[in-house]
């Protein structure tokens, strides 16, 4: 039997809307068919799931995503802007080759405590390297002596510096170097009128920067709560 496909119905040629929606009995069928999480990660959302926060980690298969990429990309000097427990910074960390980095900005060193004893756990300590920080005043320092060395850069800190760390992030990519920026769908408040809140608008702002930006080609993908990734031509 074919799927039931949406027809086109108007002579004027809007794009169809083909992107599947994602309940529950389909969620559940792309956590089994899409996601390997390894062990430490596994105990590391046991343990984030204890704090009414938890739900700043990133989710499995977009875990099990943002490694992939890291695969793909074969970085060898990586930054993290936002680390919480580090569920991300496992997740990449776990795809470096063995002679790549990975340096990751948090401000609060509760949530690094976590982290530092996972990534312990992963045996990524050689490999990962947490800072307690404000992450963009330790972007602009790193803007002193490592413009263009950044082969990867993930962003999923506070909304209100994201235009900065888009901006920042810019210039430590090297050419050819990949950005990528987590909620930038916003709970899907960035299409919704009703909602005109400060956060809101910076990720509108941000989301016609990427799109209008000539010196980057970029997706913003419906994967958790909306994903973009950024290649610096
Ligand atoms: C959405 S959470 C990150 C989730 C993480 N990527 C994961 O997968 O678990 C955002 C994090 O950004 C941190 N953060 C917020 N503002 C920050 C700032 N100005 N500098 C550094 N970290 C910041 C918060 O402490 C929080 O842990």
């Amino acid at each position: 039997m074919l799927p039931n496909f949406p027809k086109q119905v108007s002579d004027d040629n809007p794009p169809i809307n083909r992107t599947v929606q994602v309940d529950d009995r389909l969620y559940e069928y792309l956590i089994k068919h899409s996601v390997n999480e390894h062990e430490v990660l596994e105990a590391l959302r046991r343990e984030t799931a204890q704090y009414h926060m938890a739900r700043m980690a990133l989710s499995p298969e977009v875990g099990q995503f943002l490694g992939l990429l890291i695969a793909l990309q074969k970085p060898k000097k990586v930054l993290e802007i936002g680390v919480f427990t580090g569920y991300s910074t496992i997740s990449m960390g776990l795809k470096l080759a063995k002679d790549a980095k990975l340096l990751a900005f948090d401000k609060k060193q509760m949530w690094l405590d976590i982290a530092n004893k996972h990534i312990e756990m992963a045996g990524l300590a050689e490999q990962v390297e947490t800072r307690c920080c404000d992450a963009k005043a330790s972007m602009a320092a790193l803007l002193i002596d490592e413009i263009g060395t950044f082969d990867f850069i993930f962003v999923d800190a506070d909304k209100a510096n994201l235009l900065a760390y888009y901006d920042m992030g810019k210039q430590l990519l090297r050419s050819g170097g990949c950005m990528v920026i987590d909620n930038t769908l916003w709970w899907g408040n960035v299409a919704d009128e009703a909602f005109d809140d400060k956060d809101t608008r910076i990720v509108r702002a941000l989301n016609d920067r990427v799109h209008q930006d000539s010196e980057v080609d970029s997706s913003l993908l419906p994967i958790g709560d909306g994903f973009t990734i950024i290649h610096k031509r």
